[in-house]
């Protein structure tokens, strides 16, 4: 009802539900101040019961990511009841369903879209996360084919850095690697370089290379290894996906070998560009005077509030500042 929302008050407008993820609610809504369009993923925190520290991590990752192939959390509003978080909108909606409507993508359009999740899988690699969830309904698309990753719930920070072992046993059956369901303790990177080769895989032929209703018989096509290699598929692309599905972790490719991959090379002039484009090291001004403007103070205030990062209303309202003029709008407050 409204006045559960009261923490949304004068701040955002809120519109239709857009999708709702098992303990979460997605709606849309409208930042009142700039008048941009924001996903805000609503969370009961009793109906979430064990799963609220799944929402901590997801929290405390994002905030540590920024990256043009990553969905940007802008804002977090905790109430007695309540969990809202303010994401960038991505109205593109699930990759799942573009690759559905599609049936199958060709495979430059794969090579397009699978350029951008090597870059956002490095991307979190270099800062020490493995995703865990990767599957297309956890890529969204912009409105300029842009991919978003979303739904870090499962991502993974070991303690000693990326080559420390891993043993939560999670994520999507069809997308987990064959070391992940057998229980054995795994890196989180291998893992999800695994899911980015059945990842390929969907994109390309439009099913999954592991399929099966029950969960045994998925899990011994998975530790099998065969796949179905439909004639569509040409032998670069039969090469690499060899190279991502591979059983044995240590024989699968890694990270940096895959950015020069020649299946992900061809057709383009260099490796893949995975570091961010999102420059945080000094403030933009622009956006800082529109919001001491606003607010009436000094732009030292400002910028000293934005540095503290606390994704508050002026985190938010600085993101969609920036947003807009990466986009070519005026970053103007109406
Ligand atoms: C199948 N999933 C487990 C949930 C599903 C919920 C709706 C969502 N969505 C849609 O399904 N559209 C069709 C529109 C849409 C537009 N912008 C979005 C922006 C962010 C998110 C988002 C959702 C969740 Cl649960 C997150 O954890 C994060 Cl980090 C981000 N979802 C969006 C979203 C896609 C995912």
């Amino acid at each position: 009802s409204a006045l559960q929302y009261a923490a949304l008050q004068n701040t955002y407008e809120l519109h239709e539900t857009i999708g709702s993820g098992g303990f979460a609610k997605v709606k849309l809504a409208t930042h009142l101040l700039t008048g941009e369009k924001v996903a805000i993923k609503i969370m009961d925190k009793k109906a979430l019961g064990d799963d609220l520290p799944r929402v901590k991590i997801e929290i405390n990752a994002m905030k540590e990511l920024r990256h043009q192939h990553i969905c940007q959390l802008m804002q977090v509003i905790e109430t007695e009841e309540k969990i809202f978080m303010i994401l960038e909108y991505c109205p593109g909606g699930e990759l799942f369903d573009y690759i559905v409507a599609k049936d199958r993508l060709s495979e430059s359009e794969a090579r397009f879209f699978f350029r951008q999740i090597i870059a956002a899988l490095c991307y979190i690699h270099s800062k020490g996360y493995a995703h865990r969830d990767l599957k297309p309904e956890n890529l969204l698309l912009d409105d300029n084919q842009c991919l978003k990753l979303i739904d870090f719930g499962l991502c993974a920070k070991p303690k000693g850095g990326m080559d420390h072992l891993l043993s939560t046993c999670c994520g999507s059956p069809a997308y987990a690697a064959p070391e992940l369901i057998c229980g054995k303790n795994y890196l989180g990177a291998e893992a999800d370089l695994w899911s980015m080769g059945v990842l390929l895989y969907a994109l390309l032929c439009g099913y999954l290379p592991f399929d099966d209703d029950n969960i045994n018989m998925l899990y011994k096509k998975i530790q099998s290894g065969k796949y179905e290699l439909p004639s569509w598929l040409s032998s670069d692309s039969i090469s690499l996906l060899n190279d991502l599905l591979q059983i044995d972790p240590k024989k699968r490719i890694t990270m940096q070998q895959l950015i020069f991959h020649p299946w992900v090379l061809k057709g383009y002039s260099s490796a893949v560009d995975w570091q961010t484009r999102y420059y945080f090291k000094d403030l933009d001004r622009e956006s800082l005077a529109e919001i001491a403007l606003y607010f009436n103070k000094s732009l030292k205030e400002i910028s000293d509030h934005i540095q503290l990062w606390n994704y508050d209303f002026l985190t938010a309202t600085y993101y969609l500042l920036l947003f807009m003029k990466m986009q070519g709008k005026q970053p103007k407050i109406k």
